[in-house]
């Protein structure tokens, strides 16, 4: 039985992209996946709505529009250009495409509050909030960095981005410091708001349960209801944002803000076509979110917890990708781990389809997808050119040269029985989500039809019974056409210069699937075929690889150098001049203890054969307690400039290997060693 039932109209939605930064190919697993699963709906005969919008409030905007010298106005409107021209360059078709600073989602998002605080899910409390005296003012979320209360390593105002991957609420970031003029900042006390995020605990294993999509964000999400959920602070200090109901001096955080966008593009296409919004929103319509990995938690958690306590409805599915990665790092335009959709992608001649087909048929949705241009190339030449292209330009060739027409006759049973099993199994897969099974499966019609033409031999059969040669061409013009119909999701232009060359004249973007057995009008005239893809040569290739191989080593020499540390990577070497510039020297551990609230720091003072003993920080107290470390002699390099970790001064490293788990092997001299001894 079919997942999505024909009287049931469906609105498809996309991550919102954030408005701060170019689009890069690991935004495209959202938006791309989604565009395909729309077109693929459509042709099965579903009313499908699309509606996405840039995301454009929230500290980094605001912070970058400062560094710039810009405004947030300007920003925004940058990237929103950006990004909507890049989708429409990728073929991905938005019925809205509006942002969060539309008065429609100002106006929307006000509703939802104020119908939250009538509904008593909201309270005022006084929190600790991280407070500049040089620059006189409050600092949310990325204005602050820090160390990360969880797991000590360095972190920003609302997330621990460099460790544990936390959500950080305000307050908790220990030891603050002010990013804009790096001073020391302080703990203020200030009233916020907060959501009753904890009282919807019951609601959402309920709504959980019956949630479809990928299974990967029912069960984080089922996951972390079960941990038991806090309330959520949802008030922040800026200017820029929605305004807080009653209060000039807040904005929502955005991550209130920026889901009931969702609503308000969908308002947005209602007003603009005289349709509803509300058949979704307040009835029981289908929504499906598609979304990365990264961001489960806000649609399966904030969101729903938030339309239920408004009286709106929630998604009926939700969509998590894999995380697309480079040389196994996640993207990060911050961090520069990136391949961009303009740069690297569109400006260097490559057709939008062959991406799409690649994101749509690499791996499984939920998997993460590690970017590489070898795949990217065999996977073109391969499947592309030598098996959908070369079945289409061989048939359309030996017909054109030989016919100029579609030729008369019969079509075979086995054919249009073989292309009716390909489009139930492909839709049944689509309404799973299996974008890969999808692909797949269109492929294998494809090499059907390869199979067919050669075991059939017109070349032969043109020179000893025309009427059966021409009736074979008909045949597979009939595949042709099925795959054109099956592959116009995946690959919409490249499908409609097919759908013209097989002499059709309706429109592929609209034609059903039921169409692939209607029978090809023999007659219709031909053209001379032109090829539909064109193999991707090595060079080309190599040329990527060598951009993308320099980008992430720039990165990663970035992210060591942020880190304060000389990380040499594989093939670099070093002076012996260089290394003579490290004091490691033998000393004994003569006190330990835990530094608290930091599960992994132990705290040390090391006799190194100085007046008094070294305090230093170290990272092993998952494996070592202090008892059993205090008297142990070890290495320590003496001469590491010191920091802070935890808000404990460290003046020093204590030398360690790591085991697969991460955990700490100290290093100690062969037999006991006076204190002091230098090592070299
Ligand atoms: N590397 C990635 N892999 C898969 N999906 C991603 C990736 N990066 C972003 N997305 C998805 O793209 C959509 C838009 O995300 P958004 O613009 O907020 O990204 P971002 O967090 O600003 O990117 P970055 O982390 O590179 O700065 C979201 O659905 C998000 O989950
Ligand atoms: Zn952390």
């Amino acid at each position: 039985m079919s997942r999505f039932s024909p009287d049931k109209p469906i609105l498809v939605t996309c991550g919102l992209p954030y408005a701060n930064g170019m689009a890069h190919i690991g935004h495209l697993r959202t938006y791309i996946p989604a565009d395909i699963f729309v077109r693929s709906l459509k042709k099965m005969g579903h009313e499908v709505t699309f509606v996405c919008g840039s995301d454009t409030h929230g500290t980094p905007i605001v912070f970058n529009a400062e560094e710039q010298n810009t405004t947030p106005q300007a920003l925004i409107k940058k990237y929103h250009t950006h990004f909507d021209e890049t989708f429409k360059s990728m073929g991905i078709e938005f019925d809205a495409f509006g942002t969060t600073d539309d008065p429609t989602n100002h106006n929307r998002t006000h509703d939802i509050v104020n119908r939250l605080i009538e509904n008593d899910y909201v309270y005022p409390k006084t929190i600790e909030i991280a407070y500049c005296a040089g620059c006189n003012r409050f600092l949310p979320d990325r204005y602050v960095e820090g160390e990360c209360p969880h797991c000590a390593e360095s972190a920003r105002g609302d997330e621990c981005d460099q460790g544990c991957g936390k959500h950080l609420e305000p307050g908790e970031l220990q030891n603050p410091v002010c990013t804009i003029c790096g001073g020391v900042s302080e703990y203020k006390e200030q009233e916020h708001f907060f959501f009753k995020l904890s009282q919807f605990n019951d609601y959402l294993l309920e709504y959980l349960d019956k949630l479809d999509g990928t299974s990967n964000a029912r069960n984080y999400a089922l996951g972390w209801v079960k941990q038991g959920l806090d309330d959520w602070c949802i008030t922040r200090n800026l200017e820029w944002g929605v305004n807080f109901p009653g209060r000039d001096d807040l904005v929502v955080y955005v991550w209130v803000d920026a889901p009931i966008g969702y609503i308000a593009f969908t308002e947005e296409w209602a007003n603009a076509t005289g349709n509803s919004w509300e058949k979704y929103w307040k009835d029981d319509g289908e929504i499906v979110h598609f979304i990365g990995g990264d961001i489960i938690y806000h649609h399966c958690i904030f969101l729903p917890a938030m339309l239920k306590g408004a009286d709106y409805s929630p998604a009926s599915s939700v969509v998590a990708s894999g995380m697309v990665k480079i040389e196994n790092k996640t993207f990060s335009k911050s961090r520069g781990y990136v391949v961009w959709v303009g740069d690297d992608y569109m400006e260097q001649g490559f057709h939008p389809d062959l991406l799409r087909y690649y994101l749509a048929s690499y791996t499984s949705h939920t998997k993460e997808l590690n970017f590489s241009w070898k795949v990217f190339q065999e996977k073109t030449n391969t499947e592309l050119v030598g098996v959908f292209g070369n079945f289409l330009y061989r048939t359309l060739l030996f017909a054109y040269k030989n016919f100029k027409a579609i030729p008369e006759g019969k079509l075979d049973d086995e054919v249009m029985e073989t292309i009716q099993n390909t489009i139930d199994e492909a839709s049944e897969a689509m309404e799973k989500y299996e974008f890969k099974k999808y692909a797949d499966s269109v492929m294998t019609l494809a090499s059907y039809g390869n199979i067919y033409f050669q075991s059939r031999e017109p070349w032969n059969l043109v020179k000893e019974d025309k009427k059966e040669c021409g009736r074979v061409l008909k045949n597979c013009m009939q595949i042709g056409k099925a795959l054109s119909l099956l592959y116009e999701p995946l690959i919409p232009e490249k499908a409609g210069n097919a759908w013209k060359q097989l002499g059709m004249q309706s429109n592929v973007h609209t034609a059903l699937y039921s169409q692939g057995t209607v029978p090809v009008e023999s007659g219709t005239p031909l053209n001379k075929p032109s090829i539909l893809f064109k193999k991707i040569e090595d060079e080309t290739i190599e040329k990527m690889e060598a951009i993308a191989s320099q980008r992430v080593k720039e990165a990663n020499e970035k992210q060591n150098r942020k880190k304060g540390e000389q990380i040499m990577t594989d093939n670099e070497e070093i002076t012996f001049e260089d290394f003579g510039k490290l004091d490691m020297r033998v000393g004994t551990i003569v006190e330990a203890e835990k530094v608290e609230k930091a599960d992994k720091l132990l705290r040390l003072e090391v006799d190194i054969g100085e007046e008094t003993p070294r305090q230093i920080v170290a990272g092993i107290a998952l494996t070592h307690s202090p008892e059993e470390v205090k008297g142990r002699q070890v290495i320590v390099l003496a001469n590491l400039k010191p920091a802070k970790l935890c808000g404990v001064k460290s003046f020093g490293m204590v030398l360690a290997g790591v085991d697969e788990d991460g955990g700490a092997i100290l290093l100690s001299p062969e037999k006991e060693a006076k204190n002091g001894t230098q090592i070299g």
